[in-house]
């Protein structure tokens, strides 16, 4: 079996470089539409070791959409089958049960919505419960979904709330397209990378990235565009909140850590953290540190996974 096709490893490019996949389901919820917005009609798979998906779960939340979207947890511990439910690793704490089918992996969910289906299991996963298939599978996408999709049912003080505002558009799409490449993928090609110039060149680009949002959020900036919480304060956070405790080891994003190297971003992860609760009940370090250190088996083949740092995000 080639790394192609181990769903344990990544696809790794000739150079050694990580080259990220693109999604496969990419369908909007909209009025009309083959996937209309309803409450309790859409389910959402996530993992909580995983960036993209806590994304989702950020958004979900502060929209206020945990009425209208449930949500399972599985296994950090992926294996060849996906991410798994508590039927196959209920051992690990805070794993859910499929709620729908009771299935064990995400890969059944992938084949139950398509059954010729040869990409990867990821989470997230946006599940259509009434069509019994995915609707999308992108968290850059479900977000948006979630950000728009459903206002007419919610309640003003929830509709109100725009991550993506028409005149900050430009802005947040510009922003996001470097925080991704440099940072929020930069991370895996660096951790993903088989050769040393392929890491050194991953590893850098994450660096200057982080280096151009320090200058951004110096002077106490609260948000990264406008004074305004947008998608872009979500889709940094999530990274960097996982900086310290993963990537900074197991990824070899060691040239410097968020807490001691970079203090504008520190301080506004921590606010973020510790003053906006769909932040900090979207994360849990536990699964955070024991899915990296035990998915990623070529890098840690014994599957420990650190103490350290302490604690885990410093107090504001
Ligand atoms: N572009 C996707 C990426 C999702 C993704 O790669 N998720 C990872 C977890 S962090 C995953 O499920 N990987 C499983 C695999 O590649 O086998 C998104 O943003 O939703």
């Amino acid at each position: 079996m080639s790394a192609q096709d181990d769903i344990t490893k990544p696809r790794i490019a000739a150079d050694g470089s990580f080259a990220r996949p693109e999604s496969s389901f990419r369908n909007f919820i909209e009025k009309g539409g083959r996937f209309e917005p309803e409450k309790g009609r859409y389910h959402l798979y996530i993992a909580l070791v995983c960036p993209w998906a806590t994304r989702t779960l950020i958004v979900r939340k502060l929209k206020g959409l945990e009425d209208f979207i449930s949500v399972s947890v599985a296994s950090p511990r992926k294996d060849d089958d996906g991410w798994p439910f508590a039927t196959v690793d209920g051992d690990f704490p805070g794993t859910e049960a499929d709620p729908l089918y009771n299935y064990g992996h995400t890969k059944d969910l992938y084949i139950r919505a398509d059954p010729n289906f040869s990409g990867r299991y990821t989470v997230p996963i946006l599940w259509d419960k009434k069509l019994h298939t995915i609707v999308n599978n992108e968290s850059s996408e479900i977000i948006r979904i979630f950000n728009s999709a459903f206002n007419d049912l919610l309640p003003s003080e929830y509709a109100k709330v725009d991550l993506y505002p028409e005149h900050l558009r430009k802005e947040i799409d510009e922003i996001n397209d470097w925080v991704y490449t440099d940072i929020n993928n930069g991370v895996y090609r660096s951790g993903f990378a088989t050769t040393q110039q392929a890491y050194e060149d991953a590893v850098k680009s994450v660096f200057s990235g982080l280096d151009k949002v320090e200058k951004i959020l110096q002077g106490d900036k609260k948000f990264l565009v406008g004074n305004q919480l947008t998608e872009a304060d979500v889709r940094l956070w999530v990274t960097t909140i996982r900086f310290d405790v993963a990537y900074h080891g197991i990824f070899k994003c060691n040239i410097k850590n968020i807490r001691h190297g970079y203090p504008a971003i520190n301080g506004w992860m921590k606010t973020l953290y510790w003053n906006y609760d769909p932040f900090k009940s979207s994360t849990d370090f536990y699964h955070i540190k024991a899915g990296y250190y035990s998915t990623a088996t070529w890098i840690n083949p014994t599957k420990i996974y650190p103490v350290g740092p302490i604690p885990d995000i410093e107090p504001l």
